[in-house]
């Protein structure tokens, strides 16, 4: 399964031209060694542009959903379409979407845990659906957002079901670099999974964002990463026969005695 990561550098509070941006990736990236699945970051759209989300959310996942569907149609790749801030009855949710490359949606996801030091819990309401593995060509895969990563109970959720993959879309600070590293490696050891996660790079509001998307096979090894400060593609193709490898190797899921803790 080949991959590829747009670490994107998101405009603040512009939809439009989020949309235009993501087109013309896309556009480049398939021209060479196409890719099965790409992925985009955490609130795309518009940025940590809060206070402005009457403006620039959707609403019911629209226009996203069916800009996500056209592109994954006329391109013939799976979209892990980052999320969105998304207006659902009157309440605004941090919305992440899964688009096959029929066009079908697979997977939408609203974020269980707000970010308080974005000020998510002031704006935002959190998810209040028990988060749920996908399938895409038969391998099941999981997707957190950002804040969800210091969580480790969500990842194993996914791995007990069955997961493979799990995806991390983001939109993590610079401040806290060393903890986005750590945490991608240490969910991707503990659970024999690969993680591909899709930050985004640049400022907005005073706040610099960490970058460093990144691959990481299941014994911890990082496949691909990206740089902290620089809009890049980070491409890999996952060997899934390295998950049941690692967890017949390490049987961990055996050793587990889940009645005592
Ligand atoms: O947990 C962190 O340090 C960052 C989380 C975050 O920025 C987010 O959830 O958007």
């Amino acid at each position: 399964m080949k991959y590829a990561v747009y670490q994107m550098d998101v405009v603040a509070g512009d939809p439009e031209q989020n949309r235009r941006k993501v087109r013309a990736w896309l556009d480049e990236t398939v021209k060479t060694n196409k890719p099965d699945i790409v992925v985009l970051p955490e609130m795309w759209t518009t940025a940590y542009t809060l206070s402005r989300l009457d403006e620039v959310a959707d609403r019911d996942s629209e226009p996203s959903t069916s800009f996500l569907q056209e592109l994954a149609n006329k391109y013939d790749v799976h979209i892990i379409g980052g999320s969105v801030a998304n207006r659902k009855e009157e309440r605004f949710y941090n919305t992440a979407l899964v688009v096959d490359r029929q066009g079908n949606i697979v997977h939408q996801y609203d974020k269980i845990h707000l970010v308080p030091m974005l000020d998510e819990p002031k704006y935002l309401a959190g998810g209040k659906n028990k988060a749920e593995g996908f399938e895409l060509d038969g391998v099941k895969m999981g997707l957190i957002i950002c804040y969800d990563l210091r969580f480790p109970e969500l990842a194993r959720k996914l791995a007990l079901e069955g997961v493979q993959v799990l995806h991390i879309v983001a939109e993590w600070p610079s401040a806290r670099k060393d903890h986005w590293k750590a945490l991608q490696l240490a969910r991707a050891i503990e659970n024999q999974m690969f993680v591909v996660s899709c930050n985004r790079v640049g400022s907005h509001d005073g706040v610099d964002f960490a970058g460093t998307s990144m691959i990481v096979d299941p014994w911890g090894e990082v496949v691909a990463t990206g740089s902290e400060d620089r809009e890049e593609t980070l491409r890999a193709e996952l060997s899934l026969d390295l998950v049941s490898k690692i967890r017949k190797d390490v049987p961990v899921f055996s050793s587990r005695v889940p009645e005592l803790y």
